[in-house]
């Protein structure tokens, strides 16, 4: 049975919407052109239509990104809100983690037992119960994000980031750098993250300096650097990303976020990313197709990250994924294990790698000359390394101490 308890009660804010987050109408991802809802349904879950039925997806204030002659276009319609449009996006959110469950994503999307508040008068309660509580770390992190891009979309509309994506500079060669540094130093070419805390270890540097840490990294041999933009969880931010990018640092980007919607890749391409994290462990197929398609139209890498057998087979099997991280951290539990790069990469999955000239990143928990040649025996052509570098007073020294030899040369 349903616990019923009241874990906030605090007056509303002038808007309880956004106050209350799991706002849906904003966060649908845009649905590529000529996709109709139902062809997007997995098979099992077609006779499960009544909802669908009823919905005319069009009137659904939505955000759609058309993508033509390899130019692309943002458009916006708008409906006065209703409260049956508001249950019909209820269900929509809740088709979105059927889809997703359907493809073995154990990460809910949203809350699936409806609005977790409650307005009563100028109070809000949340009735807690296992629909409306996140069950791990990703989760709560996903809803989180879903609530933030909601309110960041409403500031900044794709119309907005169109406009100032012509004035970006051209994003930089991601995996260029990766192999570049691979062939010149014979190790895995590094990419070093810049991140201050993370929800496993706390914080990680108090005397935090995003641009020092950069160029430190840069000097010490890093190919690529790695910038958390999450605020609430890492204490990063995308003027971290932004003061890097216009520091002199020459380093490609990566924007290091919890990607749940398209309008995310825009805004960090604004921002200066040469490339982007999306994790197999939160999106579902045909996302990852879409978002690593708006990538390449933007000239930036898509880094897709993998933690088990099933996230790799899916993600093996989607055409154009250049970039293949495996994480040795369980983003849900916490724990970590090298070997799972290793197990990975084992028999099948690692030819595959190969023959499709997939290049494959060993990310966390790397500490050691001895676990840099581990994951590279393995067959990783370059790493991810936060804690181990960031913790350093001195980053660059700390570069060198990790490949147990100076890689700057
Ligand atoms: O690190 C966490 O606590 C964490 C929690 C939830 C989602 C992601 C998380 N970390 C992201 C990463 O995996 C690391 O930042 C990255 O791979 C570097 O790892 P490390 O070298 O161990 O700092």
């Amino acid at each position: 049975m349903e616990s019923l308890n009241l874990i906030s009660l605090r007056a509303t804010s002038p808007t309880p919407r956004a106050a209350a987050g799991f706002s849906f109408q904003q966060s649908l991802n845009p649905i590529p052109k000529n996709s109709s809802i139902s062809s997007l349904m997995p098979q099992a879950h077609k006779k499960n239509q009544s909802f669908l039925g009823q919905i005319s997806f069009p009137a659904i204030k939505s955000q759609q990104f058309e993508v033509k002659d390899g130019s692309s276009t943002a458009s916006e319609t708008s409906v006065p809100e209703v409260d049956a449009l508001k249950i019909k996006e209820w269900e929509v959110g809740m088709y979105q983690n059927e889809v997703a469950a359907s493809q073995g994503i154990k990460i809910r999307r949203r809350p699936s037992s409806g609005p977790p508040q409650h307005y009563v008068g100028p109070f809000e309660f949340r009735l807690q119960n296992e629909g409306n509580t996140p069950r791990n770390i990703l989760e709560e992190i996903v809803w989180n994000k879903d609530v933030e891009v909601t309110q960041m979309k409403e500031k900044k509309p794709y119309a907005v980031l169109k406009k100032l994506l012509d004035k970006a500079p051209p994003a930089r060669d991601f995996i260029g750098a990766l192999k570049a540094a691979n062939a010149r130093t014979g190790f895995p070419g590094l990419i070093a993250e810049v991140k201050k805390a993370s929800p496993s270890r706390g914080v990680l540097r108090e005397n935090f300096d995003p641009v020092q840490i950069a160029k430190a990294y840069e000097k010490g041999g890093a190919a690529c650097l790695s910038v958390l933009t999450d605020a609430k969880y890492f204490q990063g931010g995308f003027e971290n990303l932004e003061l890097i990018r216009n520091s002199g640092v020459q380093c490609p980007l990566l924007c290091k976020e919890f990607v749940i919607d398209a309008w995310q890749i825009y805004y960090a391409r604004v921002k200066g990313a040469d490339a982007i994290l999306l994790i197999a462990a939160v999106l579902p197929d045909l996302d990852l197709k879409y978002m690593t398609k708006i990538c390449k139209l933007f000239g930036m890498t898509a880094l897709v990250e993998v933690h088990d057998e099933r996230e790799f087979d899916r993600v093996l099997a989607i055409e154009g994924i250049e970039l293949i991280g495996i994480n040795n951290r369980n983003l849900e539990t916490f724990e970590l294990d090298i070997a799972n790069t290793k197990k990975l990469l084992e028999g099948e999955r690692g030819q595959k790698i190969i023959e499709k000239g997939i290049t494959v990143v060993g990310e966390s928990g790397l500490f050691t000359p001895a676990d840099i040649a581990y994951v590279q025996e393995a067959g990783v052509k370059a790493v991810l390394v936060g804690e181990s570098l960031v913790k350093q007073d001195d980053p660059t020294a700390g570069i060198a101490q990790l490949f147990g030899k100076d890689i700057s040369l």
